[in-house]
């Protein structure tokens, strides 16, 4: 189902590059100056989170944290989105057993993300809703470009997100915004994210995005990486263990509700939604 990764090292000189894996649904580039990796996402059109693509970003994870970056920066390869969350496809009429996999992968690559020690910083070029919205809030950093959306519309779906999905949120957000946005299934623009403070910055570019994120890794440069390693883990510890005591019961809680017939007639409307606006736009 899943093809060994395939490494391949560009030489020392200039950045160097690895292409992350076999299926290439991310590519990873670690500068050789700054040390810093690049994740990119890269499942077009919109980097919807199937099975593959949540499997690739959990192996690229591993990997930038095998090699010792100086910190990570995730991204899209799409000009638009920079994730649309889970692909509603694999919630759709679905295979029990992939179904399952799918939920599990969300989870390890959001406590993969969240828990690494090294810096780490989301450059936001374009849409970020729900799953989106979760890879951009386990970062550090996020810088973001304009006239884009942000946030957690699980509500919207008729979904109860889960403590976990919601704890990097609740980590950068006031609770008291937290609660209304995800009551309210509030999608930030970009200039209303900045305001809140659930972005950190503006960029008027992907290329100014990831500048603004290698810029933020850049402060720790004088900073004791163990003292900060073991700051931020402490930081968010709790979280971590919460979610390790309660994830297998998050997975019978999802795949529950993803099967229930008027869940399943709701994905369905919601896919057909899709598909007409992309016929209004033709
Ligand atoms: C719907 C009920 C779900 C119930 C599930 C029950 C339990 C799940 C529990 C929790 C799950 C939580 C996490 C999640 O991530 S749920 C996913 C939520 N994501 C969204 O709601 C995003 C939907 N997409 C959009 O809003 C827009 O597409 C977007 C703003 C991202 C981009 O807009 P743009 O105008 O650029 O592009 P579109 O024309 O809309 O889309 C292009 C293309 O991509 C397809 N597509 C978009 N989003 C998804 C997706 N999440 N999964 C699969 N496919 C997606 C869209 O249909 C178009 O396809 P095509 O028509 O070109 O074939």
């Amino acid at each position: 189902m899943f093809s060994p990764r395939v490494v391949s090292l560009v030489p020392r000189t200039g950045p160097r590059r690895f292409m992350s894996t076999a299926s290439k649904l991310t590519t990873v580039e670690v500068n050789d100056k700054t040390g810093i990796a690049t994740l990119t996402m890269c499942r077009p059109p919109v980097n919807g989170q199937n099975l593959e693509l949540l499997l690739d970003i959990k192996s690229s994870i591993k990997e930038i944290e095998n090699d010792s970056s100086r910190g990570l920066i995730i991204t899209s390869a799409s000009p638009k989105v920079f994730c649309a969350g889970l692909d509603i496809l694999e919630m759709h009429k679905p295979d029990q057993q992939r179904l399952r996999a799918v939920w599990t992968e969300l989870q390890n690559v959001w406590c993969a993300l969240y828990g690494i020690s090294m810096p780490t910083a989301a450059a936001i070029n374009g849409h970020a809703p729900a799953g989106g919205c979760l890879l951009a809030t386990a970062c550090e950093y996020r810088v973001m470009v304009p006239d884009c959306r942000i946030g957690l519309n699980e509500t919207q779906l008729g979904i109860i997100a889960p403590k976990w999905l919601v704890s990097g949120f609740l980590n950068i957000l006031p609770k008291r915004v937290a609660e209304r946005a995800l009551t309210q299934s509030r999608l930030f623009t970009t200039d209303e994210a900045l305001q809140e403070g659930l972005i950190d910055e503006i960029a008027n570019s992907k290329e100014e995005a990831v500048e603004k994120c290698a810029a933020f890794i850049g402060t720790f440069s004088k900073v004791n990486p163990v003292a900060r390693a073991l700051t931020k883990l402490q930081f968010r510890a709790e979280n971590l263990r919460q979610f390790h005591k309660e994830r297998e019961q998050d997975v019978e809680n999802f795949l529950s509700l993803v099967n229930r017939p008027e869940v399943q007639k709701g994905i369905g409307a919601y896919l057909e939604g899709l598909k007409k606006k992309k016929a209004n736009k033709q």
